[in-house]
């Protein structure tokens, strides 16, 4: 049986301030920091061995990891670092607090945008001050405008494909920190969650999730620890 973590990165600044998030760099709070730090002490307690770490090109994922990894004595574990980890694209909504958008254009549009499956956010305009185009990260990448569920999915499976599955099927112990919806895209998948039914899938800060697969990668079970 071949054990895969998840970890949603700890509260971030922007989730404090519910503010729309995506590919924008931002820290940890207090409390998001305590959280991935009692992650690590869970996943320790738990007897968890990892062999890789894989996390987004995020500070917020990146930090989570590192705090977690320190908490169980395995801060030599190599990790590599994707973009196709990041969190989905926000577009045009990047930066705005949610409350406020929800009062602006309602509490549905709201909805769609934030967990419909392929409804994408409305684009980021040239110029914005979140571009992200001139990030040396990026190089070489063409940075979405805007990303659905979908869009999501459609570059995070084929790296969990390409880079992930060939560990897990040698039977390594892996843990993926990364973001909301690029974890939703991999539970979808993992789990064969319905694109309606991913609607109501909440993934929450901090929270190790424990995935036990089948020597098919089948999920035998999924549960929070
Ligand atoms: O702002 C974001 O990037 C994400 C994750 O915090 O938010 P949401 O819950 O709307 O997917």
């Amino acid at each position: 049986m071949t054990k895969l973590i998840l970890l949603r990165h700890g509260q971030s600044q922007w989730n404090l301030e519910n503010r729309f998030t995506g590919w924008w760099d931002v820290g940890l709070t207090e409390q998001g920091a305590a959280e991935a730090q009692a992650a690590g002490k869970t996943l320790l307690a738990e007897g968890i061995e990892l062999d890789q770490v894989f996390t987004s090109v995020q500070a917020r994922a990146i930090k989570t990891a590192n705090m977690a990894l320190g908490m169980m004595r395995q801060a030599w574990v190599p990790m590599t670092k994707d973009w196709r980890l990041n969190e989905r694209h926000y577009g045009g909504l990047t930066g705005l607090n949610k409350a406020e958008t929800e009062a602006k254009h309602g509490k549905e549009q709201v909805l769609q945008w934030r967990r419909s499956f392929d409804v994408p956010p409305p684009p980021m305009e040239a110029g914005s001050e979140f571009d992200l185009s001139q990030d040396r990260r990026y190089r070489g990448i063409a940075i979405p405008a805007a990303e659905s569920l979908k869009d999501t999915i459609a570059r995070v499976l084929p790296y969990f494909e390409a880079e992930i599955v060939p560990m897990l099927r040698k039977g390594k112990t892996v843990m993926i920190v990364a973001h909301g919806n690029s974890l939703r895209a991999l539970v979808k998948h993992l789990s064969g969650i319905s694109d309606t039914d991913i609607l109501h899938e909440e993934i929450p800060t901090g929270k190790p999730m424990l995935y036990e697969l089948d020597s098919d990668l089948k999920a035998i079970s999924r549960r929070y620890l």
